[in-house]
């Protein structure tokens, strides 16, 4: 399915999960879109592979007419497995280990400080709510750092997840993976465009002091109750 033109306001409950780089926002976001039979879109991955094609195409993280032309010819689309989304960029799926690469974890949040970089995905982001409608889910939950600041700000649940950067360093070792999480945070926070940092109004979450499961039945159960209290 290819991105589409409307952006129809309903009434389609959307969660989403912002936060620093290995706060639980992808592990939280999958427990959930399972338990509440909703889509999850991972917005980092867009980021990602913008990057990683972006890069392999030459281009500097930089404003630059390369950069503009070569956002423009890309055509985005989404394959659904389960209830994850994930971005086809002219017809090709990334693979985890091009999204995590090294080269790609030390240039993503130069790619996504860019205005150019940030418009071509906002469209595309905001189209999930649509994908999710017409797949059949109950709702959407979305995940990344600007989601309910500027992606979906009047989303009805939102929340920030937080834990302390050595926490979020160990968990990160423990997946094998060399990532730069307090630089990524650094440029994350204090870029001009959709910087990072907890929409007003949304609910921070420590995942520190909970369990994965934990921190999962408690979106769930905020979400089902207002739910019920709505009918
Ligand atoms: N509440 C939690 N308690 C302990 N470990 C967690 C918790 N949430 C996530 N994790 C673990 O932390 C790591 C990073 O989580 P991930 O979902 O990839 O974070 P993010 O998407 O924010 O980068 C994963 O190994 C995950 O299993
Ligand atoms: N909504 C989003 C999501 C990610 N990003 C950027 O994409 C990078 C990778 O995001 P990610 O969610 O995959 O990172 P992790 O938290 O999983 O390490 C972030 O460091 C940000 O620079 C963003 O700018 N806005």
């Amino acid at each position: 399915m290819s991105e589409p033109v409307s952006d129809s306001a309903t009434d389609f409950p959307i969660i989403t999960l912002d936060g620093g780089a290995a706060t639980g926002k992808s592990s939280t976001a999958r427990g959930v879109s399972q338990q509440l039979r909703f889509l999850h879109a991972d917005t980092g991955s867009h980021y990602r592979a913008l990057t990683f094609l972006l890069l392999r195409k030459g281009i500097s993280p930089e404003e630059s007419d390369e950069l503009t032309e070569a956002l423009e010819e890309m055509k985005l689309s989404a394959e659904v497995d389960g209830t994850l989304a994930s971005l086809i960029a002219d017809g090709k799926k990334l693979s985890p280990e091009d999204l995590r690469s090294l080269e790609v974890n030390r240039n993503v949040s130069s790619f996504a400080a860019l205005p150019p970089v940030r418009n071509r995905l906002l469209r595309y982001q905001r189209w999930h709510r649509e994908l999710a409608l017409e797949k059949g889910f109950l709702g959407l939950v979305i995940e990344g750092r600007d989601i309910g600041s500027v992606v979906f700000p009047e989303a009805p649940f939102r929340f920030f997840l937080e834990a302390d950067e050595s926490t979020r360093i160990q968990r990160r070792s423990e997946e094998g993976q060399e990532d730069s999480v307090a630089a990524r945070d650094k440029a994350d926070s204090g870029r001009k465009t959709a910087p990072l940092h907890c929409p007003e109004g949304a609910i921070r979450i420590n995942t520190g002091n909970y369990t994965l499961e934990e921190v999962i039945s408690q979106i769930c159960q905020k979400v089902q109750n207002d739910s019920d209290a709505l009918q």
